[in-house]
């Protein structure tokens, strides 16, 4: 159902506002109101209503709601990188509406930060007290600066105005459904390596990352909106893999033969990142369930499934972070 914003119903038991990303680059946001009858106790009977809002993060939102989940923001490099400024208004202009939103009718409000908060870091594991190494006038600093500033304008609110804030720090998350055109290195490699074309490696991929299935995100995002503690936690799944090693993981798990090439490195690349979950273990008993390769399975299954139905496709790369002219 898409409503506009003066036809939504009046405060009900709890309001869920999701804030999302949608388009290229761009801050569309949807949104979805569900309403849980807490009179009926039994889940049968509880009743969920969605409403789709389309409206846009940079402009103030007139709703009542319980709970903010705030996650509008493109977070692909290429694509936050297509539209720098409009990344930068989303986190800055789009985090003030939110909280502004989340004052007035006195909401939990709930963002999603990032591990790029940590820039290029030079402690490993990244623990929540680290206070990050950015180039705030690189290529990545429309997104990185964008969400510290997010992040910062949380406490402010909280500090200031009494906000109930809660902060998720979320490290490279992936799943099916992702789209082709994501252009992040899980997406790239899965429908390179489907389709026998190289997987590309930029630089020379000592890098690593450290790859959590999306429903693992999904469960922490939940136990960290739901419980008591407001600083912010990591989100992510420790297992780390060079780049190198994540191109050969990937062709062993599709059984694919295609070659691994290697293109230039791209600026600002953080050459390690792994998360220190102990906060989220401690403060939220949470911590991943599902291993990489589970969810890597899962993710081939879907994306064979999509190139099936849609013929070939070439994944995003690089060279497509700007308009070409
Ligand atoms: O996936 C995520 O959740 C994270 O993705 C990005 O961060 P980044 O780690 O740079 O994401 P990728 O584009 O997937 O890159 C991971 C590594 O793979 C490399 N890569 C990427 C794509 C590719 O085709 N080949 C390749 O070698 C990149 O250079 C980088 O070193 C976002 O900026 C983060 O905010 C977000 O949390």
């Amino acid at each position: 159902m898409v409503a506009s914003t003066q036809n939504l119903h009046h405060r009900s038991v709890r309001d869920v506002l999701p804030t999302t990303a949608s388009g290229n680059g761009t801050t569309t946001t949807t949104t979805a109101t569900t309403v849980n009858d807490k009179n009926n106790s039994k889940a049968r009977d509880t009743h969920v209503w969605m409403y789709l809002v389309v409206h846009d993060v940079t402009e103030p939102i007139m709703v009542e709601v319980d709970q903010i989940y705030h996650l509008a923001c493109p977070a692909s490099p290429p694509h936050y990188q297509f539209n720098p400024v409009k990344t930068i208004k989303t986190s800055t202009m789009g985090t003030l509406n939110m909280l502004g939103l989340a004052k007035r009718v006195k909401a939990k409000i709930l963002l999603t930060s990032t591990s790029e908060i940590y820039g290029d870091p030079q402690v490993h594991p990244q623990s929540e007290d680290y206070w990050g190494n950015v180039n705030p006038i690189g290529p990545r600093s429309c997104y990185d600066e964008g969400k510290r500033v997010a992040e910062t304008m949380m406490y402010s609110y909280k500090e200031q105005s009494n906000v109930e804030v809660r902060v998720a720090r979320i490290f490279n998350t992936f799943g099916p459904r992702m789209h082709p055109n994501d252009g992040r290195v899980v997406s790239n490699f899965i429908i390179q390596a489907l389709q026998k074309k190289a997987l590309t490696i930029y630089g020379e991929g000592d890098q690593t990352r450290s790859f959590q299935y999306v429903s693992d995100l999904v469960d922490g995002l939940h136990a960290l909106m739901n419980g008591d503690y407001d600083g912010p936690v990591n989100l992510g799944n420790p297992d780390e893999f060079t780049m190198k090693e994540f191109a050969q993981y990937v062709k062993k798990l599709t059984k694919s033969e295609s070659d691994i090439i290697f293109l230039e490195k791209t600026q600002d690349d953080p050459n390690k990142r792994k998360p220190d979950i102990s906060l989220a273990k401690e403060k939220l008993g949470w911590e991943p369930r599902v291993t990489v390769k589970e969810g890597l399975s899962k993710t081939i299954t879907y994306f064979q499934q999509v190139l099936d139905e849609a013929g070939e496709i070439i994944p995003t790369g690089p060279g497509a972070s700007k308009p070409q002219n």
